[in-house]
């Protein structure tokens, strides 16, 4: 038997996590603006890409679901991804798109453009609470330090959006532990 599904990361609010947080990783999670472009930016020279692992109609997990506001069976886009530099992964993401606001937006069509890329083109984006963990990522093997997710709103098009901070970044940055 295997060891079922890993359990849902605690996730609590930004300001919750930032005593246990440094000062050089409180500069990456607490920003607001587009993730890939800060990525892109910070690998200098090494070539920024969006490795896509996964990208189906499937079930959110439980905290996924609480945060969306949907029921606990219904349907949902599923994407992972890792956001790698010179093809090291530095962040792996997940984002859970409600069908109900999908009808229109062809993000089948994304492969490995990134989403951040179309999402910040949206001139009416809204972006909610980020909220912080240091739990594993439940739907991949590599470990990091901390991991946020926010809700993006632009119209009836909702997304939840997940991204857990890996080692290897850490480790290429020289970042602290945590
Ligand atoms: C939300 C952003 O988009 C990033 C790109 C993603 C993708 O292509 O699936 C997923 C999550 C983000 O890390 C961002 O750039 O800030």
């Amino acid at each position: 038997m295997s060891n079922g599904p890993a359990s849902d990361p605690r996730w609590r609010p930004l300001a919750a996590a930032r005593p246990a947080m440094s000062a050089a990783w409180w500069q990456w999670i607490a920003s607001r603006d587009s993730l890939t472009s800060r990525l892109a930016s910070a690998g200098g020279q090494q070539a920024f890409r969006v490795r896509l692992l996964d990208q189906r109609l499937g079930r959110p997990r439980r905290d996924e679901a609480l945060a969306l506001g949907l029921p606990l069976a219904r349907h949902a886009w599923l994407r992972e991804v890792a956001l790698c530099l010179d093809e090291r992964p530095w962040v792996v993401a997940r984002s859970v798109v409600p069908l109900e606001g999908l009808h229109g937006q062809r993000l089948d069509r994304l492969g490995e453009r990134s989403l951040g890329s179309w999402l910040f083109r949206q001139p009416d984006l809204e972006r909610g609470p980020l909220e912080v963990t240091a739990d594993p990522a439940p739907f991949h093997t590599a470990s990091g330090p901390w991991a946020r997710r926010s809700l993006f709103r632009h119209r009836r098009f909702a997304v939840l959006v997940q991204e857990f901070f890996l080692d290897g970044m850490a480790s290429d940055l020289r970042l602290p532990s945590r």
